[in-house]
């Protein structure tokens, strides 16, 4: 399954934009301040529910406007859409035309991750992200995962409530009993994700950082310590969680770390290197997606020329070939884009024409208009 079609209005300043889709790569070039950015959160907005760059979502709607909508088509007819109306406050989320109450419908039929120059938070900014990106692929890749996440951020709700109610020790140990059994749960399941993942990175290092690609892991904390019980740490911990008023352990506190030995990624590589680092997890993450074959994982790359250079754009450009997942790239001008276009002559000093033949769309984004190119 590709998307066919993207369909934005009044979405920031793209105030009608109806773009044509290749199921496989799409290029889309602007001075800055285009709009560029902008189709990639309109699209990343249909599969979220969010955007990528604030919280404010009513800095979405294009000025002195007070209704954005966005729509996406695929090649099998399925048809996503969400509306936001701020004069009424209304959100509206339709699958196949049918009105739907739950921004997880539209996780559940498509996987849109993305790539930006601020994307390197995920080493530097709180577990937060890490846990976000993980799960994101969890979601796709372990069929359990949905339901049992449900359950457990459930559970997890109760219990804070208890603790910000400061129940007895007792009415809390039944709570922290279940609670306990359904992080262990999540907890395997995770633990199985980031060895699948890991797997799947050093595939993808092998292409674009090869000298790094066996001597990467990730190290994962699944939320306590190995040396106790989930149970014996929180009832050790019942008298600090009443003065915090949450749930201290547990899967919820999970986080990774990406190591290069036994040392942080981001101590050892350069600026560049983490760049396609991050590519390169973010491709293994949509590996993994494209392999449980239910929805076709969608790539977007923001401001391909940041941070890499001409040839570690080409072998992002040879990564990308052999990926199953459809891409949107954007860049400030073609030249950027050379050496994907033409990625032999680099090699060769040919004059080759470059082997993605007619394989992409290209387009111009001017003053939030798209035209192809
Ligand atoms: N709510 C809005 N309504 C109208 N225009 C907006 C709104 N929010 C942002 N803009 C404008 O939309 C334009 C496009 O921004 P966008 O970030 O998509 O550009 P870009 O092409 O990605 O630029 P760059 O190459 O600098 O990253 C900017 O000029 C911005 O000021």
């Amino acid at each position: 399954m590709s998307l066919v079609s993207l369909t934005s209005h009044n979405f920031r300043n793209l105030v009608s934009a109806s773009i044509p889709l290749h199921p496989k790569l799409n290029f889309f070039i602007g001075d800055n301040g285009s709009g560029k950015s902008s189709i990639l959160e309109s699209l990343f907005f249909v599969g979220h529910g969010k955007s990528f760059r604030t919280s404010k979502v009513e800095h979405l709607v294009t000025h002195d406007n007070n209704e954005f909508v966005i729509n996406v088509k695929s090649d099998n007819d399925l048809q996503l859409g969400i509306s936001k109306n701020f004069l009424h406050g209304t959100t509206q989320i339709r699958v196949n035309g049918k009105n739907q109450n739950r921004l997880s419908v539209l996780a559940q039929n498509i996987a849109v991750q993305i790539v930006t120059p601020e994307s390197f938070k995920l080493f530097f900014g709180g577990a937060k992200e890490r846990r976000r990106f993980v799960d994101l692929g969890m979601f796709h890749v372990k069929q359990s995962f949905p339901s049992l996440w449900r359950d457990f951020a459930k559970l997890l709700k109760q219990r804070n409530a208890l603790i910000r109610n400061k129940v007895n020790k007792a009415e809390l140990a039944y709570w922290t009993e279940s609670f306990a059994q359904y992080s262990e749960q999540v907890s395997v399941l995770r633990e199985e994700y980031i060895a699948s993942l890991t797997e799947q990175l050093t595939e993808s290092l092998k292409v674009l950082l090869p000298t790094l690609a066996e001597k990467v892991s990730i190290h994962y904390s699944r939320g306590w310590s190995q040396k106790k019980s989930l149970v014996e740490y929180l009832n050790e911990s019942y008298e600090r969680e009443f003065s915090y008023g949450y749930t201290l352990y547990g899967a919820h506190k999970f986080d990774v770390k990406f190591l290069y030995g036994k040392m942080p990624i981001e101590t050892q590589l350069s600026r560049g290197q983490q760049k396609l680092f991050l590519l390169a997890l973010t491709f293994a993450q949509a590996n993994l997606i494209a392999k449980v074959n239910r929805v076709k994982p969608i790539l977007l790359i923001d401001d391909i020329g940041a941070e890499l250079d001409v040839k570690s754009r080409a072998l992002l450009f040879s990564l990308i070939e052999i990926t199953n997942c459809q891409i949107l790239i954007t860049a400030t001008d073609n030249s950027v884009l050379a050496d994907f276009l033409k990625p032999s002559s680099i090699e060769s000093g040919d004059d080759n024409t470059g082997n993605l033949g007619e394989n992409y769309n290209m387009f111009h984004v001017k003053h939030g208009k798209i035209s192809p190119i």
